[in-house]
């Protein structure tokens, strides 16, 4: 079956973690640790736990970070053979504080990606994935971690003008480098509720609201996910709701990552809409709970 293409950022997560509940100035003992991560990545390790046979389209520095990152993902089963390796940039980095009340801050360091530019993208076009003439129809999951200008570019270009493509902001900070993509027909967003509202320029009260309020924007399809809330998905006017299982949280990074793998995975095996939101949430639930490895 052709490979799952996951386009964007491969890079270190340096996660501290307390039990104590965090504010601005707190200096509290807890545990720190350097996972891999990036929203491609994270994708693609959820895809590769349902088998899926993935390829990452991503920028790494030739350097220790980014061997041991690549090195990784193949352990897992994820082709890597297509990353751009950069001579002169060093690979990206993300640190975020988890306490008691959940993520309190996180800063991305993704600038090698932005400063790759369109050559990740140079499979696509160069016949190892497709050609400007006979571009990619595969399933293809985007992160939001690309420049601003480049996502433009993809948007009216000829990289992934054919694919059935799955978009995913890497962050509310990053949700309006979206915007040129969101009537592109053959999309699907998978977004939480804060992003769906910073596209909308709204405040949704729910995920179905979100969910409604972004196909009328003319989102080919829209998937909306609200931590422990409901979550919704819509496409041709039909909007579907399902609320997650209630699980003790031990970790919320990577959660609507999760989710979005499983959803992708279940939907090449042919599941209905509905199936699809229930498999999404019962993924991120074991990623919640911690019952599944990062
Ligand atoms: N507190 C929680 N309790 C139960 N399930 C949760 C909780 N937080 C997240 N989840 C599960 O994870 C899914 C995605 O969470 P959320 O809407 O917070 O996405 P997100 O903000 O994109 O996540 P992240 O940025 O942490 O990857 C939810 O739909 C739900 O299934
Ligand atoms: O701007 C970004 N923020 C967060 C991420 C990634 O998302 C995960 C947290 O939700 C985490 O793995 C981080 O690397 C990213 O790739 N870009």
């Amino acid at each position: 079956m052709t490979p799952v293409l996951c386009i964007g950022s491969v890079l270190w997560d340096v996660i501290g973690r307390t039990p104590a509940h965090m504010s601005v100035g707190s200096d509290v003992p807890g545990h720190i640790i350097r996972v891999p991560g990036g929203v491609a990545l994270n994708i693609a390790f959820g895809l590769a736990r349902f088998g899926v046979g993935c390829e990452l389209l991503t920028a790494v520095g030739r350097d220790i970070d980014g061997t041991a990152l690549l090195e990784e993902a193949r352990q897992r089963g994820i082709g890597t053979a297509h990353a751009y390796v950069s001579d002169d940039l060093p690979t990206d980095r993300y640190m975020a504080i988890e306490g008691a009340n959940g993520l309190v801050a996180a800063i991305a360091d993704a600038h090698s990606l932005e400063r790759a530019d369109d050559k990740i993208l140079t499979p696509l076009v160069d016949g190892r994935f497709g050609t400007e003439a006979a571009p990619f129809e595969g399933v293809v999951a985007l992160d939001g971690n690309l420049s601003e200008g480049l996502l433009g570019r993809i948007a009216k270009g000829p990289w992934l003008s054919a694919a059935d493509l799955r978009i995913a902001p890497a962050s509310p900070g990053k949700a309006h480098r979206l915007a040129p993509l969101l009537r592109m027909p053959g999309a699907t967003f998978y977004v939480n509720l804060e992003e769906a509202g910073l596209l909308l320029g709204a405040r949704p009260k729910t995920a179905a609201d979100a969910a409604r309020g972004l196909s009328d924007r003319g989102a080919a399809r829209v998937v909306v996910t609200d931590g422990p809330r409901p979550a919704a998905s819509a496409r041709d006017g039909v909007v579907l709701t399902a609320t997650p299982p209630e699980v003790l949280v031990t970790r919320v990074t990577g959660a609507g990552d999760t989710f979005m793998a499983a959803h992708i995975a279940v939907e090449r095996d042919g599941a209905e809409p509905a199936a699809a939101l229930e498999a999404g949430l019962q993924a991120a639930a074991q990623h919640v709970s911690g019952d599944i490895a990062t």
